[in-house]
This record gives C-alpha cells, sequence and structure tokens, in this order.
C-alpha cells in the first residue's frame, strides 16, 4: 500500500502547468421553472497527468455533476473546465463527440448502464473500436487483449448477464480504456460491489493509472477507496472544500508508514472554509479576528461579542 501511495502523491505535486484537469470558478445551475438549482458554485480543481484522485462529498454536492462536466455530457454555466488541452466550456457540440470518444473514458456505478446487454464482452469492447475507426480486422484481437489485460479473458464470448458485477466492471474498464483516453473517471465504481471485489476493482484502476499514466478521478462514498489514493477532495455545497494529501515517512526502524495531512483549499478571491467541527469547538460564528505572523495566520473568535 505504502509504494503507490508514495508516486501518486509525489505526482500531486508536479509541476503546475503538468495539469490534465483544470477546473476554475465553476458553476453550474439548473433551471427548473422559476427554481434554480446550484449544483457547482464556483468549484476549482486541478489533476496532474497520471494523477489518481477520489472525490468525496455528502450527497447532493455536485460530484457527478463535476463527472458529467468533465465527461463531455454537460457544460458548465460559467468558469473554466479544460482537460487535455480541450475547453470544455467552449467546446461546440460537433467537436464534443470526438472528445467524449478520444479524450475521456466512463465507468458508472451500475453496472448495467456500462455495456450493452445484448453484446458479449468481446463485441462491447469492439463498440468503442469501431467508432473510432480502429482497424476492422484487428478489432476482434485488440478487445480480445484488454479483456485480457483486466482479467476477463475468460469471459470474452459471455452477454453481460452472464458475469458477475466485479466482472462487468472489468469489462466496463476494458470499454472505456479501449481507445486509450488519457483521462478515466468512475462514478462510485465499486458502489454496488461486495468489499472484497470493490478492493479488486480499485486495484484495477490503480495499476491503469500508475502503468499506464493515465490520470483518474473516482468518485466515492467508500472510505476504504478514497484511504489509498495520494490525494483525496472533498466537495461541499458544489465548493472544493478540503484536500487530504498522502505521503510515506519513513520511521526510524525502517518501517515505512502513511501520514495524511487535510488541507482547506483557498479560492482565488481568498475564500477558505473552516470546518465546522473547528467552528464549534470555538464558537467562531459571524465575524472572526485575524492576525498575520511570520509564517502563519491565527484565527480568533470575536472577543467583542
Ligand atoms: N439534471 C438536473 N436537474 C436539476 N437539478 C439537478 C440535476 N442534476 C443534479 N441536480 C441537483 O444538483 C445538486 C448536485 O447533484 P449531484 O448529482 O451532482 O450530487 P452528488 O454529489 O453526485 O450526489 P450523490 O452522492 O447523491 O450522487 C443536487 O441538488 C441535485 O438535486
Amino acid at each position: 500500500m505504502s509504494e503507490p501511495a508514495t508516486s501518486l502523491a509525489a505526482t500531486a505535486h508536479a509541476a503546475a502547468d503538468d495539469h490534465l484537469i483544470v477546473c476554475e470558478s465553476v458553476v453550474r445551475i439548473f433551471q427548473h421553472g422559476p427554481i434554480e438549482v446550484q449544483a457547482l458554485q464556483g468549484l476549482d480543481l486541478h489533476v496532474t497527468k497520471g494523477e489518481m484522485i477520489a472525490v468525496v462529498g455528502p450527497s447532493g454536492a455536485g460530484k457527478s455533476t463535476l463527472l458529467s462536466i468533465l465527461a463531455g455530457a454537460d457544460s458548465p454555466t460559467a468558469g473554466t473546465v479544460r482537460v487535455a488541452g480541450w475547453d470544455l466550456a467552449k467546446l461546440p457540440a460537433n467537436q464534443r463527440v470526438g472528445y467524449r470518444r478520444g479524450v475521456v473514458g466512463l465507468v458508472q456505478q451500475q453496472t448495467s448502464r456500462n455495456l450493452i446487454p445484448y453484446l458479449n464482452a468481446v463485441d462491447n469492447v469492439v463498440v468503442p473500436l469501431s467508432l473510432s475507426s480502429y482497424p476492422r480486422r484487428k478489432r476482434a484481437a485488440r478487445a480480445a487483449e484488454l479483456l485480457d489485460r483486466f482479467g476477463v479473458g475468460y469471459c470474452a464470448r459471455r452477454l453481460p448477464g452472464e458475469m458477475s458485477g466485479g466482472e462487468q466492471q472489468r469489462v466496463a474498464i476494458a470499454v472505456a480504456m479501449a481507445n486509450e483516453p488519457p483521462l478515466l473517471l468512475a462514478d462510485e465504481p465499486t458502489g454496488e460491489l461486495d468489499t472484497t471485489t470493490s478492493h479488486e476493482i480499485f486495484e484495477t484502476l490503480r495499476a491503469t493509472s500508475a502503468e499506464d499514466g493515465v490520470t483518474v478521478v473516482v468518485v466515492t462514498h467508500d472510505p476504504t477507496v478514497s484511504g489509498q489514493v495520494g490525494r483525496t477532495v472533498a466537495i461541499r455545497d458544489g465548493r472544493t472544500s478540503s484536500e487530504v494529501l498522502r505521503h510515506t515517512e519513513e520511521l526510524e526502524d525502517g518501517q515505512q508508514r502513511i501520514v495524511a495531512q487535510e488541507y482547506a483549499v483557498m479560492d482565488r478571491a481568498g475564500r477558505v472554509q473552516v470546518p465546522r467541527e473547528f467552528r464549534e469547538a470555538l464558537e467562531l460564528t459571524r465575524r472572526v479576528r485575524l492576525t498575520l505572523e511570520a509564517n502563519h495566520l491565527e484565527l480568533w473568535p470575536d472577543d467583542r461579542r
């Protein structure tokens, strides 16, 4: 467990211009008649090429909305979203198809939504290959190779209904990776699976990131999943509220341990959300006092209340 965490944390700190994903002040408003729902309210997120991150947050925080935008299935109302140099806020409809076929692979929670139920595993993987004009003669061999790579070569001739949930998710990853996209998005990919199978699927995603240099964004409620990546980004009320970075530290006896450090995320206007438990512990309410010290800030309760 320690090695991947080290390399992922290292990639998290790579050069700023090495970002595959750049989200700045992203807003997404859904309008239902007179009612407006602000699903994303100025979200900032940068993800380095080859990094794997987990996105967590309470129900309704905006995680799926973010993933839909990154997948090219939805557009932001305002803000900047760039993926692999594609400007998704301004992407014309006729280029959206090219983006979705070549730049991004998507694995969803419901195993049944990832695969075409009347096609066997090989034919499911052949579908994206045919859409990208991969040479016809080589498609079946490439599909078989991908199924082998993700450990489900033995399912090649089975229909999705003849496979377990874990096998279906592996085939779904093979489908998502068929055209070698630089970005793999997974929305609760282990949500319908038992703990052991979840762990295996997660390991597969991690290997894809580490071995093939694919950037992976996983939305998850599973704390064991989020605890195994170099960076976990928490979204609250449509904004990135905090990030946990993990790295390995060597102890005096040569043993290694993983150290996790939580950071609040500051937006471009300098706004930081103070976690609720901190606010409650010191009874911080509407007004706080800030003092600048040599290498840190102090934030004090309002003593004039
Ligand atoms: N198509 C839509 N039309 C209207 N409102 C929407 C739409 N999609 C999402 N929302 C709203 O936007 C907010 C964020 O939803 P989103 O699905 O992104 O949250 P989430 O963090 O993925 O939640 P969950 O963990 O429950 O899947 C919610 O208030 C939701 O009701």
